[in-house]
């Protein structure tokens, strides 16, 4: 017993140990953090531009049913009218003798608009035209009536966040840079795919071998849709988080199905085709992947760490001590796809009558897979776990393991640093990290022409109310969102040409 009594004291008497030397050393990290140096910027005076003129194009956009339902299946008749009324809405853009435009495989615009220095290497905006379909009766307002609030601070609609919002806001901005006469030094591409959503088999790639043609083999960088500047992704932080995805995860459909005798409901078997399938997809839901807290994790939650109020910051800033807590931790709500690959049964089929034993049952799987595992090790994976022979799994077509990791040093990285500084020169205040994106996007088509790879919505969305609007229900964006994203493309303009040569005489000794 006494011995017992000295084990439990030793161990008491290590953990305050511990959790004194965590507290000492978050204290120290705190007070000698150097204050975030003011983003330094050669084009202070780029001006400013409102989204009063943009909203009603906007509105416009939206209108357009631009739906995708699967590879090589979508809404021509709308894609094309969208495109003309694109055309037509920026008559001084595409009139411009810098701007030359192509329609690409019918549907998809690609915008090029010469630099005055033609040594620098061009950059590429991609967003996309199509948007996935809308289950009205989920809808409260008309999927693709464009609706505004009372107060005209937001409109609802599919497309408004994913993607039409980058459309016009990337037109918005090329329009106000013609308009005030500017010939960007360094050229730059808007790439407008029409089939993001089922692959971008006919749109971006289309667009990546039109460039390839066109004797384009480098980019400066290509920048896509992506993660957001994310308003409370954790209780507590009193600054919102601009992730900019620096990879995405790969993507894999699988096929579960299963073939068994049918015959007569009044002479059933124990389980039926779409019993032993559902038993099958149980399982892999109760059985998820497993949590990865890999250096990227580690370095964005050290990023945030700081920030966090008592006891988070030192349980944070201590991965040494807590790295498994804070791994738990994340693997709940909306960061766990951040640290594991997910499952999500996505379609389910079977039966045929209410009077007939159904021969056959089928449904998909869509796991978007952690950097660090390939398509193989999930799928091996699934087998131990459904461990049931009549269950036959079958990856689809169009499965792609995660994208490299693209160069993201904030200083020594030269177009990650453009794009940070351009975000907090837009958020002053945020929390800029380095994440892998956990949907997919047609950047998979552009890795070819450059290793600087990124994928970033500038748009604030707050994790509770509006993430699930991404392909859900009610769909919409703030005005000041739209306003916002116009403007990060336009100073994202203007800087791209100013750093080609950092300025060795311009330095902050507070630089990072
Ligand atoms: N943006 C789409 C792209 C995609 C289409 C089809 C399959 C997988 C991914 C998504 O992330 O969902
Ligand atoms: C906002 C994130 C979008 C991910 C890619 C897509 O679904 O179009
Ligand atoms: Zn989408
Ligand atoms: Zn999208």
């Amino acid at each position: 017993m006494r011995k017992a009594l000295k084990f439990v004291c030793a161990l008491l008497s290590l953990l305050i140990a511990l959790l004194v030397v965590s507290c000492i050393r978050t204290f120290l990290l705190t007070v000698s953090r150097s204050a975030a140096p003011t983003p330094c910027h050669r084009n202070e005076s780029q001006g400013y531009i409102t989204s009063e003129d943009a909203w009603p194009r906007f509105k416009k956009a939206l209108q357009f049913r631009t739906v995708s339902n699967a590879p090589h299946v979508y809404n021509r008749k709308d894609l094309q009218e969208f495109v003309t009324f694109l055309l037509q809405s920026y008559p001084q853009v595409f009139q411009s003798p810098h701007v030359r435009r192509d329609i690409i495989n019918e549907y998809s615009l690609l915008i090029s608009v010469s630099g005055k220095n033609r040594s620098l290497t061009p950059y590429l905006l991609a967003a996309h035209l199509d948007v996935v379909p809308v289950v009205q009766e989920e809808w409260t307002h008309d999927g693709f009536g464009a609706e505004e609030e009372d107060d005209g601070s937001m409109v609802y609609a599919r497309g408004a966040i994913d993607d039409k919002s980058n459309v016009i806001a990337q037109l918005e901005a090329l329009s106000f840079l013609i308009s005030k006469g500017i010939q960007p030094q360094r050229g730059f591409f808007l790439a407008f795919g029409h089939d993001e959503e089922v692959g971008g088999h006919d749109g971006a790639a289309r667009i990546a071998e039109e460039l390839w043609k066109r004797g384009i083999h480098d980019l400066d960088f290509v920048l896509d849709e992506g993660l957001t500047v994310l308003k409370d992704l954790f209780q507590g932080l009193p600054n919102n988080i601009a992730g900019i995805g620096v990879t995405e995860k790969g993507s894999l459909h699988l096929n579960l199905s299963v073939h068994s005798e049918g015959g007569h409901s009044s002479m059933p078997p124990k389980q039926t085709s779409i019993g032993i399938l559902s038993a099958a997809l149980a399982k892999l839901e109760a059985n998820q992947h497993d949590i990865i807290f890999d250096e990227m994790t580690h370095n964005f939650v050290e990023s945030i760490s700081l920030d966090m109020p008592f006891p988070l910051n030192v349980v944070t800033s201590n991965l040494w001590l807590f790295k498994p807590l804070v791994a738990r931790a994340l693997a709940k709500g909306v960061s766990e796809s951040m640290v594991r690959t997910t499952t999500a049964v996505t379609m389910f089929q079977g039966g045929l009558k209410p009077n007939v034993i159904p021969p056959t049952a089928w449904a998909v799987i869509n796991h978007r897979i952690h950097p660090k595992q390939t398509i193989a090790e999930i799928i091996d994976r699934n087998r131990a776990v459904v461990n049931d022979k009549r269950v036959t799994i079958t990856p689809l077509p169009g499965s792609y393991n995660a994208h490299p990791v693209s160069p993201h040093h904030p200083k020594k990285d030269r177009p990650y640093r453009l794009i940070r500084d351009t975000l907090l020169q837009i958020y002053p205040n945020v929390v800029t990290a380095p994440l892998p994106l956990v949907a997919n996007t047609d950047t998979k088509h552009y890795l070819s022409f450059s290793k600087h790879v990124f994928r970033h919505n500038p748009i604030v969305l707050d994790v509770k109310t509006e993430l699930h609007r991404i392909h859900g229900r009610d769909e919409r964006l703030s005005k000041a969102n739209l306003e916002s994203a116009i403007n990060f493309y336009y100073h994202l303009m203007m800087n791209a040409d100013s750093d080609e040569h950092p300025d060795k005489s311009h330095s902050h000794s507070s630089e990072l």
